[in-house]
């Protein structure tokens, strides 16, 4: 009986996934978008929804973030952003952040075994954010975690710790100008001698001393990833909370209510369906324009 129940488990599934490949198959024929963020909210409420014991919504949420990236990837989509855990997240109790801690760091070693979903799609990790925050055991881990998927070129997974939008400008635009003060002073020191640039009138040699967009974008913690097309965020939440500002200039916001652990095919399929939408609309405004 118990073999049969497997089998027809085992059935199902695969018509499943028979149905989803369909179904991705169909929607490929419009705009498939190159960058999808995730802000993955609820997982509390979840938690507490469920009547769980503490921390188990952040598992499940896990589980929910796997199914996702198997729905990203399968699409076609090559770059998935996550913001797993903000610079703010580290005012919650110690034993939250521990906890989550915890998680982050059995979850990074599961996510690096062979049959891993980043392992089977080729999935290159980047963590993002002002590492040095972390604890030594987790920052270790996510470096782990980026030395073994550094040569995995089909897709790129962006894991954002101890992330905030306003601190990654900070960091980018103090690096910027660290950089441009080393180059004038090593002209100055090898006699081309450019001195002080006066703000008021400079000339064009003074000019390419300047701080350029090109430089700041460079020494973001996301430079390897191109702007996200779409960043959904559960909870029926529409604020970005310091997340990907500077990114998301041009980006669609979906914000279904579900909350993160309950976020499945459905929601993804109409985040995408909604991004094509106006997708052509837009496209049919410049036509016309
Ligand atoms: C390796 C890896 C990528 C692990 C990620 C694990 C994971 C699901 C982290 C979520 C962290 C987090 C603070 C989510 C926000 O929900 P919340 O705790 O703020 O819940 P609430 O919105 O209900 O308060």
């Amino acid at each position: 009986m118990e073999r049969i129940r497997e089998r027809v488990i085992q059935i199902y599934g695969n018509l499943v996934s028979l149905l989803q490949k369909c179904i991705f198959c169909i929607l490929s024929v419009g705009p498939i978008p190159n960058h999808i963020a995730f802000i993955m909210d609820g997982n509390r409420r979840f938690t507490k929804k469920c009547k769980l014991m503490e921390g188990a919504g952040h598992k499940v949420g896990f589980s929910a973030l796997m199914s996702m990236l198997k729905y990203c990837y399968e699409f076609g989509v090559r770059y998935v952003t996550v913001y797993a855990f903000s610079i703010e997240n580290f005012k919650r109790s110690p034993e939250e952040v521990q906890s989550l801690m915890d998680l982050m760091l059995k979850k990074i070693e599961e996510i690096l075994k062979k049959q891993s979903i980043v392992n089977r799609y080729g999935v290159r990790v980047i963590f993002s954010g002002n590492l040095k925050l972390l604890s030594e055991p987790v920052r270790l881990a996510a470096e782990r975690a980026m030395l073994a998927t550094a040569k995995n070129s089909k897709a790129v997974l962006s894991i954002c710790v101890a992330y905030t939008s306003t601190n990654e400008i900070m960091h980018a635009v103090q690096e910027s100008c660290e950089e441009k003060w080393d180059e004038i002073t090593l002209l100055n020191s090898s006699g081309a001698g450019y001195g002080l640039i006066n703000l008021g009138g400079y000339e064009q040699d003074e000019m390419d001393h300047l701080i350029k967009l090109t430089d700041i974008e460079k020494h973001m913690y996301m430079a390897a990833a191109p702007d996200p097309d779409i960043i959904i965020r559960t909870s029926g939440e529409t604020r970005l909370s310091n997340f990907l500002l500077w990114q998301s200039a041009n980006c669609y916001l979906y914000s279904p209510s579900v909350l993160w652990p309950e976020i499945g095919f459905r929601q993804f399929l109409w985040a995408i369906l909604n991004f094509q939408q106006i997708h052509f609309y837009l496209d049919k405004l410049k036509k016309q324009s």
